[in-house]
């Protein structure tokens, strides 16, 4: 049974939830997929390039938390995609749903558990790089764990190594070949001049930034804003995982306080979804092109 957020544990679940969590998933299909994807705001997307998809809605699995973010439906999708097996995570937590951090990225450990060796984060982020603009995209190069370093990283609490060790090394959390090969596929389908490489910063949300605090958050060297991610990156590192993650900058922060729009999750979805025709050709190459 799970946890309550005081046992303080890393997961907050046994190791044996965990595995009791994808053998549940896995009666689903017969694909054994090794690369996962888990699908930002808005960016389901993705989802539409899977041949014969077999959706595995998170009510069915025991004890799974549910999606309350508008942008994400709330299930495991398995599928094909250029003969390859994956499973895209279509519904992720966020820490401004009320979910304790070892909650929101708990579903990473019933990926790791199911058999994926390769995961794929995406996400909608705001540009503080004043170069970036909407539709640009940005492969996660390093990050700043703004809740970590205040105390709300996701592996606080007791650690069970059947997971990972105690004290993780995060200087090497996103995987470099995987990010030339993004660049590769971008380069090769012509869109070279959207890409970026950057850092990204992770605030617990739900507001927005002030003109003030993106203007810190910039000074910090983060060149992308979200609410979401890190969790997720140091899970998949702690269990092994290799791990790529691509931000799709949905706008830019008004560092100068010039703009009298006010920005909403609707603007952040819109783009989302303008981009939605891209992601999907871009991913169709890049996955032919991981292991
Ligand atoms: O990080 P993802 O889930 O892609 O979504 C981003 O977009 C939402 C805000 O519009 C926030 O959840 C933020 O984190
Ligand atoms: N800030 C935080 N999260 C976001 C933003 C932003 O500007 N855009 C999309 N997600």
């Amino acid at each position: 049974m799970a946890a309550t957020n005081s046992d303080m544990s890393t997961s907050g679940y046994s190791f044996e939830d965990i595995q009791a969590m994808a053998q549940e998933v896995l009666k689903y299909s017969s694909l054994r997929p090794k690369i996962g994807i888990i699908c930002g705001t808005g960016l389901g997307g993705i989802g539409d390039v899977l041949e014969d998809p077999v959706p595995v809605p998170y009510e069915v699995i025991p004890d799974f938390p549910v999606s309350t973010v508008k942008g994400h439906s709330g299930k495991f999708v398995f599928g094909m995609i250029q003969g390859k097996p994956v499973l895209l995570m279509m519904g992720r937590l966020h820490y401004y749903e009320g979910y304790p951090m070892w909650k929101v990225a708990m579903p990473v450990r019933v990926m790791k558990a199911i058999g994926i060796e390769t995961l794929i984060i995406t996400n909608a982020a705001g540009g503080l790089n004043p170069k970036y603009k909407p539709g640009d995209m940005m492969i996660i190069n390093d990050h700043i764990d703004f809740p970590g370093l205040t105390g709300e990283c996701v592996l606080i609490g007791k650690n069970d190594e059947r997971f990972g060790p105690r004290f993780l090394a995060m200087s090497d959390a996103y995987d470099k070949d995987l990010g030339n090969k993004f660049k590769e596929c971008m380069v090769q389908l012509g869109h070279g001049s959207l890409l970026h490489e950057g850092i990204y910063i992770m605030v617990g949300g739900p507001t927005f930034s002030t003109t003030a605090e993106y203007k810190v958050l910039r000074m910090f060297g983060a060149d992308a804003i979200g609410m979401s991610t890190i969790p997720e990156v140091v899970v998949g590192r702690h269990s092994n995982m290799k791990v790529f993650g691509l931000s799709l900058i949905t706008d830019a922060a008004d560092l100068e306080c010039a703009s009298k729009n006010k920005l909403t999750h609707e603007d952040v979805l819109k783009i989302a979804n303008d981009s939605a025709l891209l992601l999907q050709k871009v991913f169709v190459n890049f996955i032919s092109m991981v292991n």
